[in-house]
């Protein structure tokens, strides 16, 4: 379904992505594991189009994303993403009611209109495990693991195919962590959508993926089947990674 061929981003005289090609299926969640600054993000950013590569292509059913500096929108909402911090992710002055909706605003005028009309609200805030009273709320008033709970339903507003989850749980509490991850897992049965799950934890990743690509300075080392990749790793990095298991992040939420 999505194809990333030998992608390449350089800041200045940084190789950020370096040579990096992998696919995704349908249905799928492909984890993209690697330590800070391996390039994770801004893979994740070219994809959905909030960075253009310097070389290389980012196919969508066949479709190139990049025409040189231009970004080429598959259809509206088709591709959402979720960020890690869900503090800066929703703007403070707007309701939740907005902030959820707000992907709406990539259709034209009058499908704009049709959603917002036939759009069952209650049923997404259920759906993410909020209330539909929750709508006329400010992010402010919840707490970081309800906050990424909206920032989710936003990404499922649209019906989308694709989902880009960037270190999704890493600003939370651990014990809010699981219970995050359990409701991606549990939308991407209910939705039939595809995952790709950016982590810098393994322990994480192994949940989420059912295939894994190992990032390092940019470069995809390691690729293959989730349990393939732990039970034999090939490469030194991949190992180093498996020896700091357990590592849930204990960063504040
Ligand atoms: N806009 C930018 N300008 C210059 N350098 C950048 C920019 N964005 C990212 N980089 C650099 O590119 C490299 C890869 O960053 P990236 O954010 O993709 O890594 P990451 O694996 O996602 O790490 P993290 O989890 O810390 O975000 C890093 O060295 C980073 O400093």
């Amino acid at each position: 379904m999505l194809y990333v061929n030998k992608l390449i981003k350089t800041f200045e005289d940084l190789h950020a992505v370096n040579d990096v090609s992998f696919q995704i299926e349908k249905g799928e969640s492909y984890g993209l594991v690697g330590e800070s600054g391996s390039g994770k993000s801004t893979i994740g950013n070219m994809i959905i189009g909030l960075l253009d590569p310097t070389s290389g292509n980012i196919r969508l059913h066949g479709k190139n994303l990049w025409k040189g500096k231009k970004f080429i929108r598959p259809y509206p909402g088709q591709m959402q993403i979720v960020f890690q911090d869900p503090q800066s992710s929703l703007d403070s002055r707007f309701r939740i009611r907005d902030i959820v909706t707000e992907p709406f605003k990539a259709f034209s005028r009058k499908e704009q209109k049709q959603k917002m009309t036939n759009i069952n609200m209650a049923e997404i805030m259920q759906r993410v495990g909020l209330h539909e009273e929750h709508l006329d709320r400010y992010p402010h008033e919840f707490s970081g693991g309800q906050r990424q709970r909206i920032a989710i339903a936003r990404a499922i507003i649209t019906n989308p195919e694709f989902i880009i989850l960037d270190e999704p749980t890493s600003a939370l509490d651990v014990s809010v962590q699981a219970q995050i991850l359990n409701l991606l897992k549990y939308l991407q049965e209910e939705l039939d959508l595809t995952y790709l799950f950016i982590s810098h934890d393994m322990s994480v990743i192994r949940y989420m993926s059912d295939k894994i690509g190992v990032l390092y300075q940019g470069k995809l080392i390691e690729e293959g089947e989730t349990e393939m990749i732990f039970k034999n790793p090939k490469q030194d990095y991949t190992k180093k990674l498996f020896a700091s298991l357990p590592q849930l992040s204990s960063q504040g939420s």
